[in-house]
């Protein structure tokens, strides 16, 4: 409201201006000739003086209000990008057309909503400011207005087009954009240096580089270059526009048609007509490329999300508590894009209990058949089924919830060891006893009792006072995030000790067999070691298939795939 108020008053004010400074110069001429009033041009300046100081402050109120706008209207558009985020699915961060759309709409969100709304406003202070001058204007002659409004179209139609180019352009340049901020992240993320070093990657890198940024240089150049020639070629034609206007109303002066004042008056108002128009015009030509912009936002919030909800209008509750069975049944998959079958007739039912080992080679599909299991994506082809009941059929937060988990891409934060910890069950987040017992269960106590203010300790090598941790050290708190959620039914452990020492490893599944004593558990490793001491059963995926399925002394009886990995293994530690 203020906003409107002030702009209605900074619109006006232009004219009013314009008009005192004529009757300054016609009373300094009458008074020349002795006629008029004493003291009429003094009064008169101090108007006029009246004026400008009340046209600065709304001028300076305006800039006040426009500043906090952006920040209220900034941030709520930003709120909205990162709730729109917390909607997706893993699916959509996989995939490279919406985490540009993503990028994109983040990168402009600050800036594009406040600038579409600012430009609304100036066209309308514009537009208000441009009827009053014409009012002055028309005096003189009703053709001075048309001429001022002629003269500015074609630099408009010439900005529009512009505008949609540099869109477009952009637009276009997304994913090599992000190419551009990958490379720069090689350079300078605090992971990267040892290898950047190594292979002396620096100056390969740099080159891509440079490559990528003087690609981008042509284009922004040739597009300078051409809102520079309009530019001038426009600006050309307004001024002409200008100086014939400025050639008859002098030759009327000077036939004493109009007074002196009126001479100023309208050259003035002429020139800030022309002004008024060109602001318009070129305000609807941001607005154009605003709601371009604008176009992209929607576009990445109306990303279709919600295939996690359950089908079933009210989904199954099932008995919290205790582990249920696990049905894998005639069970494919394949990644949206992808021709090959990363999961193929998969078939298999894990028991409430039961601790089941997944081994296979890289690429195998051990990791996809957890993401589907915690329903990150959904099966292609046969069902899962939780205690029955087919997983499409759950509430996924429900099932997530039944479920404790540890990625073999665990997330190193950068927050405090507690915090580390705590963020595997956040309504926990502040219960320190709870987070110590999650720390001694999965091994991290002595890691965390080493730290200078022990739990409290920022890790990581981000912020200020961050303390750096070896590898292990990271993953163990990573399997003590994994053992806050209290008693989950089942517990998915994906590579949880790759980086851990074989003595840790040890006691972490002396104690993970007690723990998970009643629960069901699932291991990938690729240390048969490991999976020989936890594992009930074995099941041996290759290229997407269980080839193998049964107890370590089994399938060492059959004597296929796994019994030949296993004695490879063995044969390693031996020698
Ligand atoms: N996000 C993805 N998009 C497309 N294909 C994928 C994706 N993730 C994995 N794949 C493909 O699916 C197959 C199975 O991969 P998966 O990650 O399940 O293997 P894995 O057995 O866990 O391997 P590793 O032992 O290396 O962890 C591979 O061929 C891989 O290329």
């Amino acid at each position: 409201m203020l906003l409107a108020a002030l702009t209605a008053v900074a619109a006006v004010l232009p004219a009013g201006i314009a008009w005192v400074g004529k009757l300054i110069v016609d009373a300094v001429v009458a008074a020349g000739r002795g006629e008029g009033p004493p003291g009429r041009v003094t009064a008169l300046v101090l108007v006029e003086l009246g004026l400008m100081a009340l046209s600065l402050t709304a001028g300076r109120l305006l800039g006040l209000e426009r500043e906090l706008l952006r920040a209220r209207l900034g941030n709520a558009v930003n709120e909205r990008i990162l709730e729109k985020a917390l909607d997706l699915e893993l699916r959509h961060f996989e995939d490279a057309e919406v985490y540009d759309k993503m990028q994109n709409a983040r990168r402009e969100a600050s800036a594009r909503p406040l600038s579409l709304v600012m430009q609304a406003f100036a066209i309308a202070q514009n537009a208000v400011t441009l009827a009053a001058l014409s009012a002055l204007l028309a005096r003189l002659s009703p053709w001075s207005v048309l001429v001022v409004v002629a003269s500015s179209i074609p630099a408009f139609l010439a900005e529009a087009r512009l505008a949609a180019a540099s869109f477009r352009l952009n637009s276009w340049r997304a994913p090599e954009g992000r190419r551009l901020n990958y490379l720069e992240w090689i350079l300078t993320r605090d992971s990267h240096v040892k290898e950047v070093k190594l292979f002396g990657l620096g100056p390969l890198v740099l080159d891509r580089y440079r490559a990528l940024f003087t690609k981008f240089y042509g284009e922004d150049r040739r597009l300078a270059v051409r809102r520079m020639a309009f530019g001038v070629a426009f600006g050309l034609v307004s001024l002409a526009a200008f100086y014939a206007m400025y050639a008859l109303v002098a030759a009327r002066a000077a036939r004493r048609e109009i007074s002196l004042g009126d001479l100023t008056l309208y050259l003035a108002v002429f020139r800030q007509g022309q002004g008024a128009v060109q602001n318009i015009l070129s305000a609807i030509g941001a607005l154009y490329e605003d709601a371009l912009y604008m176009s992209n936002l929607f576009a990445y919030l109306a990303i279709p999300t919600g295939q996690e909800r359950a089908r079933l209008p009210a989904a199954p509750t099932l008995p919290r508590g205790d582990p249920l069975p696990i049905e894998l049944d005639h069970l494919s998959f394949r990644y949206p894009g992808r021709a090959e079958w990363a999961l193929e007739d998969v078939t298999l039912t894990i028991a409430p209990g039961e601790k089941l080992g997944l081994v296979g080679e890289n690429g195998a599909g051990k990791s996809t058949l957890v993401k589907l299991l915690l329903r990150l994506y959904e099966p292609t082809r046969g069902a899962i089924r939780y205690g029955g009941v087919d997983l499409r059929d759950l509430d996924a937060d429900d099932l997530r919830q039944r479920m404790g988990a540890v990625f073999q891409d665990f997330v190193r934060y950068q927050f405090t060891a507690a915090e580390n910890i705590g963020l595997g069950s956040p309504p926990h987040l502040e219960d320190r006893p709870r987070i110590e017992e999650a720390a001694r269960r999965g091994g991290a106590a002595a890691v965390v009792e080493a730290l200078p203010r022990r739990y409290d300790t920022v890790l990581g090598g981000w912020f200020e006072a961050g303390q750096e941790l070896s590898a292990g050290q990271w993953q163990k708190l990573a399997v003590a995030r994994g053992f806050m959620r209290e008693r989950p039914e089942v517990l998915i452990l994906d590579e949880p000790t790759a980086a851990i020492d074989a003595e840790a490893e040890h006691e972490l599944f002396e104690r993970f067999r007690a723990l998970a004593a009643d629960r069901t558990a699932i291991v990938i490793s690729h240390r048969f070691s490991t999976v020989r001491t936890m594992a009930d059963r074995i099941a041996v995926l290759h290229g997407g298939r269980i080839v193998e399925l049964g107890s370590h002394r089994e399938l060492l009886e059959k004597d296929g795939r796994y019994a030949h990995l296993f004695r490879l293994q063995a044969q390693g530690y031996l020698d």
